[in-house]
């Protein structure tokens, strides 16, 4: 934020305050707010968020189809749209897999919805090294050059749970200790247990379809589900001038996206896909279906076979909170000297190396820095 600018300063002192009432933006609903505080709005000038333009029909790949048709399904939504939706999840029926994530939501609807007193025991402004901490998490700069992003804070509050696996072990994970809260531990253990297996069984089918060994990625990386950030957005009297997430690329492999039936998220469809130009596109919810969102890690590795998709969150409701829980598939070795780049075996004389080796400490600096949308690899291409 610019120093010496008296709007800036104010805004500032706003989004202290809002911290320290440790409430989240369900607590100022609750305390009666009926207008939306400056910290949430977008400049009058910006355009609205809501509706969005266009609508397209999301491919839904189903994983009881034979292997050669679910790689080759996979295969096309990764590389041209970056995000597809999955059903049928192996070794588990489908109904006991809806009812895996339903609890799930619901639970984390129960955190959210739960007294103000119980969750504010978990509020932290600042969220580094915490196993679990409740925050409003401000909205990221966007771009090079944009110092501080408008509006600072989005209309959400989170819950964002660390697992540590122990260096990507086949074992399920656990939280690290018991710091769970209670009204939603079990069911979000359950959750994580379920999306352990399941995370390993995309990153299979995402390696085949790039025509690797099934196991090569998850050898080289270490493929880990943490953190598991469980969001919740609640209604807002002024929903077109609010944003849920700003548009934004995911720091992952792949993201596993549940959520409820309420709606909101976008994704950015270029030119041909989404008509025209390009533009935001609903993703409607699909129930019992999960969502898999392609990150910068997998786009870098993949050599830009895949894509990472731009997406953001629109609120559309006054009336209907909504709840989504994004898992975030890592490396587990991610520390300063665990390098990854694009794999040799993609690598041709006509289609060299795109980007640099690099870490994911200095990936999450660079987005810290220099934004968190399509530019947030800029630093790292050849
Ligand atoms: O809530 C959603 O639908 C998306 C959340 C998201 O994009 C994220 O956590 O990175
Ligand atoms: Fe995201």
């Amino acid at each position: 934020m610019a120093a010496g600018n008296d709007d800036d300063y104010d805004a500032a002192s706003a989004v202290a305050e809002f911290h320290e009432s440790r409430g989240g933006v369900h607590g100022l609903l609750e305390s009666g707010v009926t207008t939306v505080p400056l910290i949430f709005l977008t400049p009058p000038t910006a355009s609205p968020w809501s509706p969005s333009p266009a609508a397209f029909a999301f491919p839904v790949v189903d994983l009881s189809l034979p292997r050669a048709h679910t790689v080759e399904l996979v295969r096309a939504a990764a590389s041209s749209l970056g995000v597809f939706y999955v059903t049928n999840y192996h070794g588990v029926q489908q109904t006991t897999a809806t009812t895996i994530i339903d609890s799930a939501i619901s639970a984390v609807r129960a955190f959210h919805e739960q007294p103000r007193a119980a969750r504010s025991a978990f509020y932290s402004a600042s969220l580094s090294a915490r196993p679990v901490a409740y925050a409003t998490i401000p909205n990221p700069a966007l771009r090079p050059g944009q110092p501080a992003a408008h509006p600072l804070l989005p209309w959400r509050d989170s819950l964002i749970v660390q697992f540590n696996d122990g260096g990507g072990s086949s074992s399920s994970a656990q939280p690290a200790g018991d710091d769970l809260p209670q009204v939603c531990r079990d069911d979000l253990l359950e959750y994580h247990r379920f999306l352990t297996g399941f995370g390993k069984e995309i990153m299979a089918l995402l390696s085949e379809a790039l025509g690797l060994p099934a196991e090569r990625i998850d050898q080289a990386l270490q493929v880990q589900g943490s953190p598991m950030v469980c969001h919740y957005y609640p209604p807002c009297p002024e929903p077109a001038r609010v944003v849920g997430a700003r548009e934004h690329t995911d720091a992952s492999l792949f993201t596993v996206l549940a959520e409820d039936r309420v709606g909101g998220l976008q994704v950015w469809l270029d030119d041909d896909k989404g008509g025209g130009d390009g533009g935001w596109v609903d993703v409607p919810p699909v129930t019992g279906a999960l969502l898999i969102n392609i990150g910068d890690v997998l786009k870098v590795i993949s050599n830009d076979e895949y894509k990472s998709v731009e997406h953001r969150v629109v609120i559309n409701s006054s009336q209907e909170a909504r709840v989504s829980i994004a898992l975030f598939f890592r490396p587990a070795n991610c520390g300063e000297s665990d390098f990854f780049g694009p794999l040799p075996e993609l690598l041709t004389e006509g289609r060299p190396a795109r980007y640099k080796n690099l870490t994911f400490p200095q990936l999450m600096n660079y987005r810290r820095e220099l934004g968190h949308a399509r530019s947030s690899l800029d630093g790292f291409k050849i």
